[in-house]
């Protein structure tokens, strides 16, 4: 596996509303890896994403992306973002939004229409988005971003509302990426994900109670699955063992 960082968090501190959400976390993500991040809701996944991507005020520490600091101009165009809300014009089409994307990055239409069929949206291609299912949405989002090859993508639970054949696609999308050299991190609260990925951070309550390959993580806590690894360190770290 290679092992040049495409990210690097140091001592990062992030207060959302004057609470602390994110206390002093740090780690390094390897180019040509699926990083999943997981964790409960509220745990600061969210929060963590938006800090890699440059949209989040940050309190202390750095957070420096392709050897530059997270969302500086140098990285416009090669760092995407796909949000848990699809961000797609409802009043275009899907191959319209796919195809907007794709002009703006120097991409032709042959290559929207691409990743329109890698998310499976082929069939769909001509439908408005804002009359789309919630997952169809998703799926339009992600097209979005995959058209623009970025180096490192980041995914806000990309697979949440998708049937089990396209979660699996879209899973070996993933992984074809990352074989391609890009840096994915993907957020999660399936655990049944988590063994698709190189490196597992498990985030709770601000700070990573876990920085791991999942074989690792499971080797560790002795248990056979990854959810029952997370409760582990949860339970070893509330002294419940
Ligand atoms: N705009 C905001 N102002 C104040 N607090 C916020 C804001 N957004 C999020 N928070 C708080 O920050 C904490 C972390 O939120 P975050 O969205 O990062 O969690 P998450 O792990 O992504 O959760 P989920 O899985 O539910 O999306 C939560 O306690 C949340 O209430």
């Amino acid at each position: 596996m290679p092992s040049t960082p495409a990210i690097v968090v140091t001592d990062l501190v992030v207060d959302r509303g004057k609470k602390p959400v994110l206390r002093s976390v740090s780690t390094e993500i390897s180019a040509g890896t699926v990083t999943g991040l997981l964790g409960p809701s509220g745990s600061g996944k969210t929060t963590f994403i938006r800090s890699i991507v440059g949209t989040q005020k940050v309190k202390s520490g750095t957070v420096q992306v392709l050897g530059h600091p997270a969302g500086t101009k140098p990285l416009r165009r090669r760092v995407a973002y796909v949000t848990q809300d699809a961000s797609i014009y409802r009043d275009l089409s899907v191959k319209a939004n796919v195809a907007y994307f794709a002009a703006l990055y120097g991409r032709s239409r042959h290559e929207a229409m691409q990743a329109i069929e890698g998310v499976g949206m082929g069939d769909h291609a001509d439908k408005l988005a804002g009359n789309l299912s919630g997952g169809q949405k998703t799926r339009t989002s992600l097209a979005c971003a995959l058209v623009i090859e970025p180096e490192v993508l980041v995914l806000d639970e990309p697979t949440v509302g998708l049937d089990p054949v396209i979660r699996e696609e879209l899973w070996d999308r993933f992984r074809a990426l990352a074989a391609g050299g890009a840096t994915l991190l993907v957020s999660s609260h399936v655990m049944d994900e988590a063994d698709r990925c190189d490196r597992l951070l498990l985030l709770r309550d601000g700070v990573f109670i876990a920085d791991d390959t999942p074989a690792d993580l499971r080797a560790a806590t002795g248990t056979a699955n990854l959810e029952a690894a997370f409760l582990h360190l949860i339970r070893a770290l509330e002294g419940v063992n």
